[in-house]
């Protein structure tokens, strides 16, 4: 059977602009190399999903993240893994983010993000985030 795991990403915005949110690539050569992609990572056992963002978010931004509403959830099937995708709201709290786990990184609008080769894991919710669907952040 197809491995499948918990994924948890953020859909990150500074105290006063909710109009640009932190997107990341990807290393190259993994999986899904060079795509970009929503913070986050897979969720630990025992963990819950704000505290696996939150682990995430320090471990590879070094950044402290408000975890607010659960926007989306859905599923999608990889050639290699079965994603479960769950997105938060999440505000950034204290740090500048760095690169310590990416590729590159970048504050954008939904519309800039639509020019990007996002995860296809990550095309729903990005649809819906164009289309104004996600509703509000908090
Ligand atoms: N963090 C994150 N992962 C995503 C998104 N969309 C998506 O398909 N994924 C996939 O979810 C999986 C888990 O994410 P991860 O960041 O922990 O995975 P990884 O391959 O870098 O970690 P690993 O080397 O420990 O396996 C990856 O296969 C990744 O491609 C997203 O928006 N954010």
């Amino acid at each position: 059977m197809k491995k499948a795991v918990r994924v948890v990403a953020a859909l990150i915005y500074r105290p006063g602009d909710d109009t640009r949110f932190l997107v990341q690539q990807r290393l190259p050569g993994g999986s899904r190399g060079l795509l970009w992609e929503f913070p986050g990572g897979k969720v630990e056992p025992g963990e819950s999903e704000p505290e696996a963002l939150v682990r995430e978010c320090r471990e590879e931004l070094d950044v402290t993240l408000h975890v607010g509403r659960q926007l989306w959830a859905g599923r999608h099937e990889y050639p290699d893994l079965m994603v479960d995708l769950t997105l938060y709201a999440a505000r950034l709290e204290s740090g500048e983010p760095k690169t310590l786990g990416a590729q590159a990184l970048a504050f954008l609008t939904p519309e800039q993000m639509r020019t990007l080769p996002f995860c296809e894991a990550d095309l729903p919710p990005l649809e819906a985030l164009v289309a104004g669907r996600l509703g509000p952040l908090r």
